[in-house]
């Protein structure tokens, strides 16, 4: 039988551990993220230390215990478990003759081969972009090369001055490039805004799926596009089991029952250490977790390190700004464990986004924590009043209607900043 597949290339992944607890989840994350990146991990090394050796982040002895290890494992490239400089990279290239790959660069890898829309991808690249600025060095142009052999031949310094300019150049070229994304997406940014502020004036409640990548998020909101949105078959979004599948945010609104609505939003996954550059270039992505009402933080209660998953999205959350908004605490992938599902105990639910009767007992628990703030009122309206009951059907929960001869009686919940308008109608 012949074997298509293409052989995946072969990592050799290590760190550095400055006596972080947390050490062994980093490295573990750094194997899913090595894979991610369709490359194989054959073998893994740390060094435990006091500091980071400022020119080769390890020390000399164990630079070369990695190489023999790496070398004899016939890994080509060694990844490691934290952003180098670039001065570290160069050096721990030629001493270990392998492809240096920091933590950084993996993931913006990862990011780069998933973005699919035109955001995403603009976003992506100029975080690229200003990850690589500062790592230009005059030896990776031929200009700067030929330099080099010229030095040999006694030419050096009459080259000099034309390599430091490709050098400027490159800078030049990588800034104008950065200002030409900046440009592009704040034009996208403000198609978008268009569209927010038309759902803000709907003033629907805003709930965002947030959390740690792979936990369940697009899954929990097919779910209730499934159980609550008739015909919501191409309003479902992407599900797949890899790091990153969601690189985009994607806003839908859920119908409920008793024309209850709100605005769910389904975003990109977190990870610790998220390169910052990444964090910022995807500002605009995250906007909708910053303007919720609320923040459904899924976690994947099966996975075995699922606390610091959990601590892992409470830092990403506090990196761009979010903070006092409530929040839910859903713990996924309940069928993976032998615990009872769905259950609620305060304000975290354990469920199983696959699974419908979770996903009802999910969007009771949402409604009550977003309408605790709405009020009930008994209204008796004038059955010419067409405009107040379209806007209640549109911005409240109707909770009971009755039609009388010359009347309508309501019961229903509605938000602080409405209650006034309806003051005059109350029974
Ligand atoms: N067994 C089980 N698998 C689930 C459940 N929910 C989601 N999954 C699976 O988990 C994987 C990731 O699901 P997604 O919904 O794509 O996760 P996500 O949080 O959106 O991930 P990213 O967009 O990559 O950050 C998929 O293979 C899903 O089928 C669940 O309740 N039970
Ligand atoms: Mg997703």
């Amino acid at each position: 039988m012949i074997n298509n597949q293409i052989p995946k290339t072969k990592a050799f992944i290590a760190g550095v551990n400055l006596k972080d607890p947390n050490f062994d989840y980093y490295m573990a994350e750094l194997v899913n993220l090595t894979e991610a990146n369709n490359m194989e991990v054959v073998g893994q090394a740390r060094q435990n230390a006091e500091n980071i050796v400022v020119g080769t982040y390890f020390g000399l002895g164990k630079i070369n215990e990695i190489k023999a290890m790496a070398h004899g494992l016939k890994a080509k490239v060694l990844v490691l478990n934290d952003e180098l400089t670039p001065v570290q990279i160069r050096n721990l290239e030629k001493l270990t003759k392998l492809r240096i790959i920091d933590r950084t660069e993996l993931i913006l890898e990862i990011f780069s081969n998933r973005a699919r829309t035109k955001k995403a991808k603009l976003q992506v690249e100029l975080a690229r972009l200003q990850y690589e600025l500062p790592r230009l060095h005059p030896s990776e142009n031929t200009l700067d090369q030929q330099r080099g052999n010229g030095g040999s031949t006694g030419g050096g310094f009459a080259n000099r001055g034309a390599g430091e300019s490709k050098l400027e150049l490159n800078r030049r070229t990588i800034g104008k490039q950065i200002s030409a994304i900046k440009k592009e997406l704040k034009a996208v940014a403000s198609q978008e805004e268009i569209k927010a502020s038309r759902r803000n004036q709907s003033r629907l409640p805003k709930v965002a799926l947030v959390g740690y990548t792979n936990a369940g998020k697009s899954t929990t909101m097919n779910g209730l596009l499934q159980v609550f949105n008739k015909q919501s078959d191409e309003k479902q979004v992407f599900v797949k089991n890899m790091l990153f599948a969601t690189l985009d945010t994607s806003v839908r609104r859920i119908e409920m029952k008793n024309n209850f609505s709100f605005i769910l939003s389904d975003t990109v996954g977190f990870i610790s250490k998220l390169p910052h550059n990444l964090v910022e270039s995807f500002k605009a992505t995250l906007q909708e977790a910053k303007d919720a009402d609320l923040l459904i933080n899924v976690v994947d209660a099966a996975d075995p390190n699922m606390i610091q998953m959990i601590r892992t999205t409470q830092n990403v959350l506090k990196e761009i700004g979010v903070k006092d908004i409530p929040m839910i605490t859903a713990y996924n992938k309940a069928d993976k464990t032998e615990r009872q599902y769905p259950e609620i105990e305060g304000n975290d639910i354990l469920y199983s986004a696959t699974d419908s009767q979770s996903i009802k007992v999910l969007a009771d628990l949402i409604t009550k924590r977003v309408f605790a703030s709405y009020k009930s009122f008994n209204l008796k309206l004038p059955l010419d009043a067409g405009d107040l009951l379209a806007y209640l059907y549109e911005h409240a929960h109707i909770t009971k209607k009755d039609y009388h001869d010359d009347c309508i009686y309501l019961t229903a919940n509605i938000a602080p900043a409405d209650q006034a308008k309806f003051k005059n109608y109350i029974r």
